[in-house]
């Protein structure tokens, strides 16, 4: 399994768009999860990167963990609604503040004997978070500041920051292109999506997309809220995505 990273998200997006010229970074391989960092406010999440992540991560055999940090910064219902749209998908959510010290504890139990990854747009708090765990990096003193503190422009080659607890965090996070794979096909894409995937059984048809077919127990999932339909919705337009790369083979 290979990751290809780079340092800053957004400039990923806009680098991708004109398909030209790619910015790749050195591959890392043996990731073991994935850390989707997102904020719940300032910037608030983007629910289509973050399906398209957990799509991304599965794909290459990691675990998606969805972080969403700031957390003082919404009410406990924001929080509620978040946390319910990823529980469907059997996705494990973390809440963070790295201003008030909160979730920090239960990040570090999850990086724990890990390889992770972060991944997240700029300004959610990326930097914030591994400064909060900061005194749990094996490194001498000097060593930290400067590592923490390097710029995004000098860092050319993938690092790991290896944590007393165990874990490895790469600091230079990011996928090189939010693109589906070229080599999904329909009838596998639901598996991207495990709370979908767990009702294709139930489908009338076995080949059912979940899309126009009648008696799709997916639909019906969805209109008892056991699927959230912003899940729903983004799966049926990467659908039809995945549907157009195929022609295109
Ligand atoms: N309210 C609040 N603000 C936060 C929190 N964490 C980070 N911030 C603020 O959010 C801004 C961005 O934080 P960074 O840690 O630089 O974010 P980043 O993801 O590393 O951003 P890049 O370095 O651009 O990739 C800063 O002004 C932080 O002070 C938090 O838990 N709560
Ligand atoms: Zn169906």
């Amino acid at each position: 399994m290979i990751f290809s990273i780079i340092s800053d998200f957004k400039g990923v997006i806009e680098k991708v768009l004109p398909r030209k010229n790619e910015l790749t970074r050195p591959p890392i391989a043996n990731v073991d999860q994935v850390i989707i960092v997102n904020a719940c406010l300032n910037p608030p999440p983007d629910f289509w990167m973050i399906d398209r992540l957990t799509i991304l991560a599965l794909w290459n055999k990691t675990k998606p963990i969805l972080c969403f940090n700031k957390s003082d910064l919404v009410t406990e219902d924001e929080l509620n609604r978040i946390r319910s749209i990823y529980e469907k998908a059997n996705f494990k959510v973390i809440f963070t503040s790295s201003k008030q010290n909160i979730g920090i504890d239960e990040l570090k139990e999850t990086l724990t004997g890990k390889k992770s990854v972060f991944a997240g747009l700029s300004g959610v708090g990326k930097s914030s978070l591994l400064n909060s765990l900061q005194t749990e990096l094996k490194l001498q003193t000097g060593e930290i500041s400067n590592k923490l503190k390097r710029g995004k422009h000098t860092t050319r080659h993938v690092e790991f920051l290896p944590f007393t607890f165990g874990g490895l965090v790469a600091d230079t996070p990011g996928f090189s292109s939010l693109d589906l794979p070229k080599d999904i096909v329909r009838e596998q894409f639901s598996w991207l999506f495990p709370e979908i995937y767990a009702y294709q059984n139930e489908c009338k048809f076995s080949t059912c997309l979940h899309n126009k077919e009648p008696k799709c127990a997916v639909k019906e999932a969805v209109s008892l809220g056991k699927i959230s339909e912003n899940r729903y919705k983004n799966y049926l337009a990467f659908l039809e995505e995945v549907i157009s790369n195929e022609r295109s083979y």
